[in-house]
């Protein structure tokens, strides 16, 4: 288990995080260093079912703001940001971890998905970082860190990724185009690259356990990244350290993703 260091890097900033569904997600590995770092932090919760999991976690980490949010929900998001400009006025994280596509699309292969179903996963996966974008950058009146999650199989193949390859391609895609879009604002946007992790959303990957296996044989570091190295990854890049860094895929995987 990487250690997350103490600090206050993060001291009087305000972060949104998107996508905690439980102790294993990514978002809430991300949140939990922020606040570590000294950071308040505003969590959301897909819908009444996974709001038990996700309250006491919110209470863990001191969050002010716990709000419903699913981003195929017309009026969810705007909600959101509705509150925390009401409530914060401003702010300097959001962190979208976010991805879905049905079932029976993501366990076939891509030559066989949907239009629907491609649409959805582009939907939930891509097109709501664009719309957080457009609804954090007024409220980042100090400049901001956008961040998302992707993966490697954007850029190469990878067996049973299916259709979120070219979606999370769209996805890194959409960060160069918003990292220069709001680059003027003091806004820096990045796309994050864990290596493979357990979670609920990985669950729904075919052979995902060979993925897991393969990640500690072929990576130069040859251990599996654990949900704090993708939080304090994260971390750096919202800090003055990462100033001149955006538009970035950044790997967090142990060099997997440097091997042939
Ligand atoms: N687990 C991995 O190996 C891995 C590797 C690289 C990238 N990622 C990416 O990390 C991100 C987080 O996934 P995770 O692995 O932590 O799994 P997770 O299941 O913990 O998180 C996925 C989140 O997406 C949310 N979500 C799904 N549909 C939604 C909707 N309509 N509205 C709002 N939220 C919705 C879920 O509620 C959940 O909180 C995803 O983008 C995933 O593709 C995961």
């Amino acid at each position: 288990m990487t250690q997350i260091p103490d600090g206050n890097a993060l001291r009087g900033k305000r972060a949104l995080v998107l996508g905690v569904a439980n102790e294993h997600s990514i978002a809430y590995g991300c949140a939990r260093v922020f606040r570590r770092l000294g950071a308040e932090i505003a969590l959301t919760y897909l819908n009444e079912k996974a709001k038990p999991y996700v309250e006491p976690l919110a209470r863990e980490l001191d969050a002010p703001i716990l709000l419903p949010c699913d981003v195929q929900h017309g009026g969810d998001l705007d909600a959101v940001f509705r509150h925390l400009a009401e409530t914060w006025g401003r702010l300097d994280i959001a962190l979208h971890s976010i991805a879905f596509a049905p079932k029976a699309d993501l366990q076939g292969r891509l030559i066989d998905s949907s239009a629907a179903g491609f649409g959805v996963a582009m939907d939930v996966s891509c097109h709501s970082f664009i719309r957080m974008a457009r609804l954090a950058a007024p409220l980042m009146t100090e400049g901001g860190t956008l961040l998302t999650m992707s993966y490697h199989g954007a850029a190469k193949v990878v067996p049973n990724y299916n259709l979120m390859g070219p979606v999370k391609a769209a996805l890194e895609c959409a960060v160069r185009y918003l990292a220069y879009e709001l680059g003027p604002s003091d806004i820096r946007v990045h796309a994050v690259s864990p290596g493979p992790l357990k979670t609920r959303a990985a669950s729904g990957l075919k052979d995902f356990d060979i993925l897991l296996s393969e990640a500690i044989e072929r990576s130069p570091i040859g251990e599996l990244v654990d949900i704090d190295d993708v939080g304090l990854t994260a971390a750096f890049l919202t800090t003055p350290y990462a100033a001149r860094l955006t538009g970035m895929t950044v790997h967090v995987d142990g060099g997997l993703s440097i091997m042939a």
